[in-house]
């Protein structure tokens, strides 16, 4: 354990964590854990090109906003693709996570998880822009790391876990052991492209055009993996493309199901090809403990049993699927000498 040290955010040590994902940004303030959760938009003005808003007000002006402002995902399918705006994002939430604890800025070591992946210029330039918000000192873990430790997995000893991280943008699968990553997926396939495939389905099959927002809530509400034992049934809006009207039809969950196929067999495929290069070893210690799958799209229904159908092997979803990364972004703030010897030279 390290030992506490007092400053004003109170008693202990107050170091930060922050998960930077693609479709929510979560904040760890350590002795609290969880202070902020909000999805990762920001909505800039493209004239002076100054930051309107981020987070959930910026999310809320997705597809309502007038010419000037445009609402963008910074860290959408899982990279950094505008840096600039992941800077400010970073400072907002790091000013945030201040007021969260109720103190003025006592520079905090800061734990970023970033996107598996990322570049060592990209990772450096995360770090930069957390020092330039006002760290003491900042580090990057990777996001499949992060959440195999948030989902309590043994990761520091000597035996093989798999974790299973279905995010906004990506998925990524990893099997863990002595602190490392030993074997890794990273497929862009997340939460995002579920949506998509929804609304390419009711497009296709009932000339209705939805937005983003309605697609993801048909996921959450009535979306499967498989077909469950008794269909679900959801009203939903949009335009229709015939008659440029709105227009409210009823779909059910078998539909959804085969809206989501291809991307559920793209999770199963990247899973299989991880196991195909696990030591076998350590492939046996998956057998024994099973596979963990964290990330919001680990509460897709019936994904766990179509996974463990697909590899013989006992799936299971972690507690608190959304918040693993953050935690196990967080957690590591307590083996920070070991992380430094992990980060970019
Ligand atoms: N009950 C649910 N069923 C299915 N999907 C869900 C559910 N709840 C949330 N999701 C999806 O989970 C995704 C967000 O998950 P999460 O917050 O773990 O992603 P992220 O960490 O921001 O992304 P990434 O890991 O790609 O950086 C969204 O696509 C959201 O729609």
């Amino acid at each position: 354990m390290q030992k506490g040290r007092t400053n004003l955010f109170g008693i202990g040590t107050k170091d930060v964590g922050i998960d930077l994902g693609t479709a929510n940004t979560l904040v760890f303030i350590k002795g609290k854990g969880i202070v902020l959760r909000e999805p990762s938009v920001v909505a800039k003005n493209t004239v002076t090109n100054e930051i309107v808003a981020v987070g959930s007000a910026a999310k809320n002006m997705i597809g309502r906003t007038p010419g000037s402002i445009v609402a963008t995902r910074p860290m959408k399918d899982g990279v950094i693709a505008d840096f600039e705006t992941t800077t400010a994002m970073i400072e907002h939430y790091m000013k945030e996570a201040t007021k969260a604890s109720g103190g003025s800025w006592k520079k905090p070591n800061v734990m970023i998880c970033v996107p598996y992946g990322i570049t060592s210029v990209e990772q450096r330039a995360v770090i930069d822009a957390a020092r330039q918000a006002g760290a003491k000192d900042a580090f990057t873990i990777e996001e499949p790391f992060a959440a195999a430790i948030g989902a309590n997995l043994p990761v520091w000893e000597p035996t093989g876990s798999m974790v299973v991280d279905i995010g906004g943008g990506t998925t990524e699968v990893a099997v863990i052991s002595l602190g490392g990553i030993v074997t890794s997926e990273s497929i862009r396939v997340g939460g995002d492209t579920m949506d998509l495939a929804i609304i390419s389905y009711i497009r296709k099959t009932y000339n209705l055009t939805i937005g983003e927002r309605t697609a993801e809530a048909i996921k959450i509400e009535i979306g499967s993996a498989k077909d469950a034992v008794k269909a679900e049934k959801m009203d939903i809006r949009g335009r229709d493309l015939l008659t440029g009207l709105p227009k409210t039809l009823e779909i059910s969950s078998e539909e959804i199901v085969e809206a989501l196929r291809e991307s559920i067999l793209q999770i199963i495929e990247g899973v299989k090809k991880t196991l195909e290069t696990t030591p076998p070893e350590l492939s046996s210690d998956v057998m024994e403990r099973g596979i963990v799958l964290t990330g919001g799209g680990a509460m897709l229904r019936n994904l766990d049993k179509v996974i463990s159908d697909e590899t013989n092997m006992p799936v299971f979803i972690a507690e608190d699927p959304l918040d693993c990364v953050a935690m196990g972004t967080g957690k590591a703030l307590d083996n920070l000498e070991v992380i430094k010897k992990m980060q970019v030279k």
